[in-house]
């Protein structure tokens, strides 16, 4: 069994690249401001311009309007879009159709009721990436490397392709992997060495533990 690989908080080249020399799927750009691996649109269009014809794009956003979304998908040649606030189904579907590109939609977990919000989607999103619900007034909605009960997955069968965040690590994520049957993994502090900070070292071993279980 291995899964797929979303290296997210990716905002300088030397990231991108062991992201790539690793065999990631995705990198994610991401695009909500208090974050610390927040990429201006300048930065975006660099990364972007080395990522073509190598891996695709992902834009994080949490909550955004259409013309912050509007510049970053510019910026950024975005070929997908993560939508990790609380965007309810007919924002998804709105996104969806103005911009055409898939949309990835988070929803934050901390208990059953969560993993039912799925059905909500189906029709709205094209992929699902379930992660940890992080505390009442914390500052970010995700990359906080917080797990959540990955038993809560291991019978899941959902309308949409999906995947597993939050607190996912080089150490734990094929048993994450081997728990949820999780189709693709996504992580960013679990490959960093402080906030922000991508490890090149943590990114290849990550890919090698997703991939090779
Ligand atoms: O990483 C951030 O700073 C962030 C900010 C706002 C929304 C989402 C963010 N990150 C996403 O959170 C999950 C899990 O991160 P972690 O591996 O637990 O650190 C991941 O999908 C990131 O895309």
């Amino acid at each position: 069994m291995s899964a797929r690989v979303k290296i997210c908080g990716v905002s300088t080249p030397a990231a991108l690249d062991a992201a790539i020399g690793a065999g990631a799927d995705y990198v994610g750009l991401n695009f909500y401001p208090p974050s610390p691996r927040y990429v201006s649109a300048q930065v975006a269009a660099s990364l972007a311009a080395r990522a073509a014809k190598h891996i695709p794009t992902v834009g994080v956003f949490v909550d955004a309007g259409d013309d912050f979304l509007a510049d970053a998908i510019a910026a950024g040649q975005l070929d997908a879009i993560q939508l990790h606030g609380h965007e309810p189904p007919e924002r998804a579907a709105q996104l969806r159709s103005r911009f055409g590109l898939p949309v990835w939609k988070v929803l934050s977990v901390a208990g059953p009721e969560d993993i039912a919000s799925a059905a909500a989607y189906r029709d709205t999103a094209d992929f699902l990436l379930f992660d940890a619900k992080t505390p009442a007034g914390s500052a970010l909605p995700g990359g906080m490397g917080l797990t959540f009960d990955w038993g809560l997955l291991a019978a899941y069968k959902g309308p949409l392709p999906w995947g597993l965040a939050g607190g996912v690590t080089p150490a734990n994520v094929a048993d994450a992997i081997a728990m949820t049957g999780a189709p693709l993994v996504d992580v960013s502090s679990g490959v960093e060495s402080a906030p922000g900070i991508k490890d090149v070292d943590r990114i290849a071993a990550f890919c090698k533990a997703a991939q090779h279980i």
